[in-house]
């Protein structure tokens, strides 16, 4: 079960955190105990409306009540946030939790004034929808029972997978957090292909998100394999197998590692470029 009395502050409250308040709320948590802060008013009012929870734009005064203080900014501004976050969090010495990409909990800890339990998580959008992946990451001043809260909070929207070594958060970016960009990738390009042989783009478009869905819960829910659900499908001397066969000879499985290989290479970039203003 939640802990629906702990007082949630999301600092930044764009696409990624918008995502897991929106799930939060969801699954019941209540809407007076999450408060979100932005950069501008305008963006605060928006957020607030469409999210229906408090939101403004003083980031002190939202970790002044928190319980769990959710660092949602982009990783080129942390530092930034975190300079001017540092008194107040280090009066309220609250769990703190960056789901920003490529930043060490070591190095976000020494931007807050050191000393303080810092959980990494990485997250995906579909938190929205309680179907999100969170891969979680400790540092040793967490404490068992700030362990047990981070992951309630992040397994109401979605699977959690705690890694025990923080290089692990590369590979974690690559495959759960950016990798809903990658089905949406794939989708759009099918979608293209139904719409070039002449099916209606919102027709395209319901299809294969349902066979998106589909496969998903056939993975999730069959105990089968990938491997073993695609022969399911594959049909000796029929249609799919030549699907496929295009798939092998243009190195599909060559271009995916590729492509994991350059995300994961980003976040390891990212980590060095923001590590190494960190004195
Ligand atoms: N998008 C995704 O799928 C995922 C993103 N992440 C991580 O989440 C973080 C946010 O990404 P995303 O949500 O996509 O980005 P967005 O640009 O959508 O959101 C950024 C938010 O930060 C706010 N912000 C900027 N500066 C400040 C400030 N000084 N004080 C308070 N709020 C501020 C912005 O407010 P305003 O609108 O006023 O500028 C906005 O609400 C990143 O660190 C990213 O690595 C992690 C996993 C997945
Ligand atoms: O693209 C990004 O940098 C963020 C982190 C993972 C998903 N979106």
């Amino acid at each position: 079960m939640i802990n629906h009395t702990a007082t949630i502050a999301f600092i930044g409250t764009g696409n990624m955190a918008g995502a897991i308040i929106g799930g939060l709320l969801e699954q019941g948590y209540p809407a007076r105990n999450i408060i979100g802060t932005t950069r501008s008013p305008d963006s605060a009012e928006k957020a607030s409306k469409a999210l229906g929870i408090q939101v403004t734009t003083d980031n002190e005064a939202a970790v002044a009540q928190a319980d769990v203080v959710v660092l949602g900014v982009k990783p080129q501004v942390m530092q930034t946030v975190c300079a001017a976050l540092g008194t107040a969090i280090q009066q309220r010495q609250p769990l703190v939790v960056s789901i920003a990409a490529g930043i060490e909990t070591a190095t976000l800890d020494q931007w807050l004034g050191g000393g303080l339990p810092v959980v990494r998580c990485m997250p995906n959008t579909p938190s929205l929808l309680g179907a999100g992946v969170s891969g979680l990451f400790a540092n040793p001043a967490v404490t068992t029972e700030q362990q047990t809260l981070a992951e309630t909070l992040f397994r109401a929207v979605g699977m959690i997978q705690w890694v025990q070594q923080e290089a692990d958060m590369h590979t974690i970016t690559a495959i759960c957090g950016s990798a809903p960009a990658y089905f949406y990738r794939f989708s759009e390009a099918l979608v293209r292909s139904a719409e070039q042989r002449g099916l209606a783009a919102a027709d395209a478009q319901a299809l294969v998100a349902q066979v998106a869905l589909g496969a998903a819960r056939m993975m999730r829910e069959t105990g089968d394999t990938p491997t073993q659900l695609r022969a399911k499908v594959s049909s000796p001397g029929g249609t799919t197998v030549e699907a496929l066969r295009v798939f092998d000879e243009q190195g599909l499985d060559a271009l995916v590692e590729a492509a994991v290989d350059a995300c994961a290479t980003r976040s390891v970039t990212l980590t060095d470029e923001l590590a190494s203003k960190h004195d």
